[in-house]
């Protein structure tokens, strides 16, 4: 397994890569040469400085995953990602501390003109009166987006005397309370506050969420702070609303474009501005370094990785619970594929008994993929399910008190226009998968190797007929199940055996008086 650092990564990262896969570091690529290079790599290390487009993605021939050390993946394409079935990882929390502590630096130094005086004096002026600022004790601050840097940033300015309002419409008042802060409305907090500091991701929803009208309606003087995106605070309004001095400074770490040649906000001496270095602190970059190494080491294991983006999120204990239920349900959906014909237009799996109880999540998507593998499609845990859909079939899951006496029973129904397919399955023993239900005959099939199945009629001298046809071609039965319906004239036959059987081979066992059908399934 290869893996490519395309950014500069510490070198604990680098050495704990290093532990189970061949690593190149080469930082700098152009857009060009990272799509002619990524064809040769498993996995894919970067930070915020590496554009993984769909285009380097429609390269990627062998990319397993994705590891971004760090937070913001607005420079990852993770739909092309998905659809191709590349896991896509970040980092959370490994550099919340540094980019908060880096905020607040920005704040005061924005408070202070700490830049501006440094340069003054440095160039030779002793200027104070000009660089007099302005206290942060008694003022109210905006946050907008009160994840975890926004927590960090509040929890410290609280400490500062600071009057906190936030905005995040998916955190709870409690969770605010908790804070000790108030939540409000973004209108609130442009009105209201003397700072305001942006800690969302860049998303359609945050881009341009502060433009001109927001300039507006705030308070004249009031301070902005950017380590969070750029675009998030339109830069061309920005740069104008301090110039026109409604904005009394801005503090800005990133950038629409990095490095943000001919950007507006460079022009501003209002503005003070840094490279992008929220998370660049030694500590930080320990943490994102061996966080990414690990989850990229875990993915090239056949792992789940913690922090996957484009995957339910699932714990390592559910994922052994389930892994059994997950077995049987690939092979029930590779059955249900081999024995439909085309044109089904929803699967449908219900869970009973003890399996009901669990998070099935990952079991249904196990279903997903054997049904998908089994048609030809490159399946797995991340695509599954934008596969399936692109397919036109539309997936239910349900859960049900019925059981038919099993302690566990998984029933998947592929239906469409032309009638429906059902197969269920159960977990016994220790951790066997058996397919117990095959539309309505009930049969005890093991779940692994080739096999034929046929439907014939229930009456004597068809099963032994059809073993010597086997036997005459050479074919070795390692299992035989029959199953008739609960009333009715016809029987199902399960047939395992050791190889594949020839089409010539099935038109003789179909020749069988008795024998309606015949099918050669591999699971
Ligand atoms: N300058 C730098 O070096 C760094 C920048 N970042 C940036 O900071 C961002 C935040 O990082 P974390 O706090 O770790 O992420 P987080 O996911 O913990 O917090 C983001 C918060 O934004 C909120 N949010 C999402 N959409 C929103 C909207 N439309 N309006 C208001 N709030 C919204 C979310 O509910 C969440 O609480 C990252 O996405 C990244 O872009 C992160 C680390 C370092
Ligand atoms: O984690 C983030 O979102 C960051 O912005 C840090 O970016 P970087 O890894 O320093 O390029």
């Amino acid at each position: 397994m290869k893996v490519l650092v395309s950014d500069p990564l510490s070198e604990e990262g680098v050495r704990k890569l290093e532990t189970e896969m061949e690593v190149d570091v080469i930082t700098n690529l152009s857009p060009e040469e990272l799509v002619e290079r990524i064809k040769d790599y498993d996995a894919l290390a970067i930070r915020s400085g590496t554009k993984v487009t769909a285009e380097v993605i429609a390269a990627a021939d062998k990319l397993k995953v994705i590891g971004r050390a760090g937070v913001g993946v607005d420079n990852v394409d993770i739909d092309a990602a998905t659809k191709k079935g590349i896991i896509v990882v970040n980092t959370p929390g490994g550099n919340t501390i540094s980019a908060a502590e880096h905020t607040i630096a920005m704040m005061l130094s924005l408070a202070r003109n700490i830049p501006l005086a440094n340069a003054s004096l440095k160039a030779g002026e002793w200027n104070r009166k000009k660089y007099t600022g302005v206290e942060v004790y008694n003022k109210t601050l905006g946050i907008v987006g009160l994840g975890r840097i926004g927590a960090e940033i509040a929890s410290r300015m609280k400490a500062f005397g600071m009057r906190i309002l936030a905005y995040d419409p998916f955190v709870t008042a409690e969770r605010a309370a908790d804070l000790g802060i108030r939540l409000a409305t973004l209108d609130e907090i442009f009105r209201e506050s003397d700072f305001i500091t942006v800690h969302t991701p860049l998303t359609k929803e945050t881009r341009n969420l502060i433009d001109e009208d927001q300039f507006k309606i705030m308070k004249p003087g009031v301070r902005l702070i950017n380590c969070a995106r750029g675009g998030i605070i339109n830069e061309e309004a920005l740069a104008k609303a301090v110039a026109e001095g409604r904005v009394a400074g801005a503090a800005i770490d990133v950038f629409t474009k990095e490095p943000p040649a001919g950007n507006p906000l460079l022009d501003q001496a209002g503005v003070i501005v840094t490279p992008h270095l929220g998370a660049s602190t030694a500590e930080a970059q320990v943490n994102v370094a061996v966080a990414v190494a690990e989850q990229i080491l875990a993915v090239a294991r056949g792992e789940l990785p913690p922090n996957a983006l484009n995957m339910p999120a699932i714990s390592s204990e559910t994922l052994a619970a389930m892994r059994p239920f997950m077995d049987l349900v690939e092979k029930m959906g590779r059955l249900a594929a081999q024995l439909g014909e085309d044109g089904y237009d929803r699967l449908e799996i219900v869970y009973g008994g003890t399996v009901a109880e669990k998070d099935t999540k990952p079991v249904t998507i196990s279903a997903v993929k054997g049904f998908l593998d089994s048609l030809g499609h490159s399946a797995n845990f991340v695509n599954s399910l934008v596969k399936l859909r692109e397919c036109g079939i539309a997936l239910t899951e349900s859960k049900t008190d019925s059981t038919n006496g099993y302690s566990n029973i998984v029933t998947l129904t592929l239906s469409g226009p032309k009638g429906s397919v059902s197969v269920y399955g159960t977990v016994y023993g220790k951790n066997e998968g058996r397919i117990v239900q095959i539309n309505e005959y009930r049969v005890y099939v093991p779940t692994e190797g080739y096999m034929i199945m046929a439907i014939h009629e229930d009456r004597p001298n068809i099963i032994g007929p059809c073993c010597v046809v086997l036997g005459e071609d050479s074919i070795n039965i390692g299992g035989m199940h029959v199953g008739r319906k609960a009333s009715g004239g016809e029987q199902i036959m399960v047939l395992n055996v050791d190889h594949p059987v020839s089409e010539e081979t099935l038109g003789r066992l179909t020749s069988v008086s008795g024998v309606i059908k015949a099918k050669m399934i591999k699971l």
